[in-house]
């Protein structure tokens, strides 16, 4: 008897943001063709934080490529290494809000701390606030809510939005909700790669799938859990100091409002939220920190979203799919944003 051939065990498959964004590409292209003058955006820099500056370089890029123009203000310890981090930054909202040449505001955060920082988010127009952070659409996110009235946008109009998630299309008056660019970038590498199964109704598309979101912060892991979340998937937010589970179906429902995620507490560790996952999605700002390839499904499929590379070399030995940047995604989610941003400004006062 002759001795079998070892058998070479395919490693998983190495994805590229750049197939992701394509369709994106050609979208904001065609959008922006429309436009009477090239859309400004204006990034405000106002810490000497490196991964801000390489972020708003990467910005700058992006945009250049595609004819946006990108405008960086720095101010605070971005100017002047003796200035406070964020001194000046609130002027710089004011006035890039009340300059009628600039339609998107990018601020980049961390700056002050979560709370001042929060407050630094309702300050930016909602009109030209490409994340999505103003609190109407931060609500409408939490709350499952896709789509608003654009007058609702208006300062002193209450607060808008029609409970409807039952498709894609946004009722009549309505347009739809901002949502943060990174998690929503994750959300269209997920549908690219047929995490999001197509068969299953708008807004359920994650349903049966399980997944872990490593970092809850309010401008990507939070609001990353909650949209998959309520796209039916179940959750594991992972935290520095806790996890909590998210999910649309709870065991025992409380419900009585519009169905949307809730939160829960889940005794599991980290090892046994990776053991069960079916995605695992990184966005840790450390350069140290690693997703153990050990503790992953076999299958699995892998995003890292930070800066830093938060999986390890071998990651591939275990994820069927590995996706380790999605930043071309987000910029073009970010310029998307600011094309609907202009159109609602022209539904308001054409
Ligand atoms: N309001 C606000 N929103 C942010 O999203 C935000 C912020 N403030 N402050 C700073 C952090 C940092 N951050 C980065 C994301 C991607 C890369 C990046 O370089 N990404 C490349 C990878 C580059 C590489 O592979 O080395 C990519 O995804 O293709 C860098 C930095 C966003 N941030």
């Amino acid at each position: 008897m002759s001795q079998a051939t070892p058998y070479a065990v395919p490693k998983g498959l190495l994805l590229k943001a750049d197939s992701i964004a394509a369709p994106f590409n050609a979208e904001v292209r065609e959008s922006l063709a429309s436009r009477p003058r090239p859309p400004k955006l204006v990034g405000i820099l106002s810490t000497s934080s490196a991964p801000s500056r390489n972020y708003a370089e990467f910005t700058r890029r992006q945009c250049e490529a595609l004819g946006v123009s990108f405008v960086l203000k720095e101010v605070g310890s971005a100017r002047d290494a003796d200035a406070a981090d964020g001194e000046g930054v609130e002027d710089a909202i004011i006035e890039a809000n009340e300059d009628a040449s600039v339609d998107g505001i990018m601020v980049y955060y961390p700056i002050f701390g979560v709370q001042q920082d929060h407050y630094l988010q309702q300050v930016v127009s909602p009109f030209k606030d490409v994340e999505g952070l103003n609190f109407k659409f931060h609500y409408n996110l939490y709350h499952n809510v896709r789509f608003l009235e654009p007058k609702s946008l208006l300062a002193s109009a209450p607060l808008g939005g029609s409970p409807s998630t039952s498709g894609d299309v946004p009722p009549p008056g309505t347009v739809k909700s901002i949502l943060p660019c990174t998690p929503l970038a994750v959300v269209k590498c997920l549908e690219n790669i047929g995490v999001y199964n197509t068969v299953l109704p708008y807004g359920d598309r994650a349903y049966g799938k399980t997944i872990t979101v490593i970092n809850r912060s309010e401008v990507v892991g939070r609001p990353l859990a909650a949209l998959l979340a309520n796209d039916g998937a179940r959750v594991f937010s992972v935290d520095i100091d806790s996890i909590q589970e998210y999910t649309k179906r709870p065991p025992t429902s409380t419900r009585t409002f519009h169905p949307h995620h809730v939160v829960h507490p889940t005794s599991n560790t980290l090892e046994q939220c990776l053991g069960q996952s079916d995605v695992v999605i990184s966005a840790v700002p450390s350069a140290t920190y690693k997703v153990k390839t050990a503790w992953l499904k076999d299958g699995c499929v892998c995003v890292n979203v930070a800066a830093d590379k938060n999986f390890e070399t071998d990651v591939r030995e275990k994820a069927s799919m590995y996706l380790p940047a999605v930043g071309k995604v987000t910029i073009l989610m970010l310029l998307r944003n600011l094309l609907r941003l202009l159109q609602y400004q022209d539904i308001i006062s054409p």
